[in-house]
């Protein structure tokens, strides 16, 4: 079947009739095994998103973002290890998969913009030759012509011309590659698209024109959108609900508005105060100290040696994950029998 990529079209294959959630991440664990020792990278992580929905990931670097992304992926390579969970996809769990499935699932269930992807664009061949390649290894059968109108679809989706198919990397600005890099990853119309830092080394009027693509080819396939990054103002006015992690676990799960207006989590609400406002011009509040190593957790709660809010029970016991009567989910003591 043809993706229907044509910007602002309804959702319309049949796919997209599965039922809500479409993506259900549960008890997802992965562990480093360096020579250090052991560093627990993802603790535990669990959330889903509905067709349609675009989840924002913030947390400081090292938190296990990026991690996130390649454990959904089932790319987590050595010396990291997946050690549980269930990533499920349009009723699939990937996790299940053999190789080959996996193979399959990626780009057509799931498709991931790693961080830098347009600078891993093949210089020697012509972009409209990657994209046929990605579509190939999928769909084998689909007649050239077929594949080619696909690709340059998928091209105008991003509102690129279409002329941009037989055009070599160099050619194009940064703005054009990494909208080149999100064509691919809509290629086959996959449920969920991972974009980690989509906008890292663009200027901000292409940041923006970048993030009106994502924003304008997720509703034209009512794809569910994980946006991995660290500007939480740009990222505010594209998301629904945002993901804070800290030291590889999920600490808050809230709705964009929420998040920014009455942060839950300690830490949340620290980042929140770090960003600049037009009401504190000129007044920056840091997170005072520096995020753990993954080596060496504090005992209980991780973030307890920087909060401010922390009681006796934060440096003894870890907190579990709680869903408050909001719906909104936060790791933390403080809300200990408000779930
Ligand atoms: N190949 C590896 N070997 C050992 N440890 C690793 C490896 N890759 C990541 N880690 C550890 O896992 C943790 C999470 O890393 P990850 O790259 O997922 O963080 P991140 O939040 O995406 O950071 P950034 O924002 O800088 O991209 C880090 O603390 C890092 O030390």
């Amino acid at each position: 079947m043809e993706a229907t990529l044509v910007r602002n079209a309804p959702a319309a294959t049949p796919r997209r009739a599965v039922a809500d959630p479409v993506l259900t991440v549960r008890n997802l664990e992965v562990t480093y095994y360096t020579d250090s020792g052991r560093a627990k990278a993802l603790d535990d992580v669990s959330f889903t998103l509905n067709a349609g929905e675009k989840l924002g990931m913030v947390g400081e670097s090292g938190s296990g973002k990026s991690t996130l992304a390649l454990a959904m992926m089932r790319m987590i390579k050595p010396p990291g290890r997946i050690e549980g969970g269930a990533v499920v996809v349009g009723g699939a769990d990937l996790m299940a998969l053999d190789a080959e499935g996996m193979r399959k699932a990626r780009l057509s269930r799931i498709a991931y913009i790693p961080q830098g992807a347009m600078n891993s664009l093949n210089p020697v061949m012509r972009i409209g030759a990657q994209m046929v390649d990605a579509v190939r290894s999928h769909l084998p059968s689909e007649p050239k012509a077929a594949v080619e109108a696909r690709c340059k679809r998928a091209l105008q989706s991003v509102d690129l011309d279409a002329g941009v198919f037989r055009m070599y990397a160099h050619e194009l600005s940064g703005g054009m590659k990494q909208r080149v890099c999100i064509a691919i990853g809509i290629l086959l119309d996959p449920y969920v698209i991972i974009a980690d830092e989509p906008t890292s080394a663009l200027d901000v009027v292409t940041q923006r024109q970048v993030m009106e693509t994502i924003d304008n080819v997720q509703k034209a396939i009512n794809a569910a959108v994980i946006l991995i990054g660290h500007d939480m103002g740009l990222m505010a006015q594209f998301v629904d609900k945002v993901a804070v992690m800290y030291a590889g676990r999920l600490v808050e799960v809230s709705t964009v508005r929420e998040m920014f207006t009455d942060p839950k989590h300690p830490y949340s609400q620290a980042l929140i105060s770090s960003l600049p406002s037009l009401d504190n011009k000129g007044v920056f509040q840091g997170i005072p100290g520096l995020a753990p190593s993954l080596l060496r957790l504090p005992s209980g709660c991780a973030f307890h040696p920087r909060c401010d809010k922390a009681m006796g029970v934060c440096s003894t016991l870890r907190p579990e994950s709680l869903t408050l009567a909001s719906g909104r989910r936060v790791t933390c003591h403080l809300y200990d029998g408000a779930a």
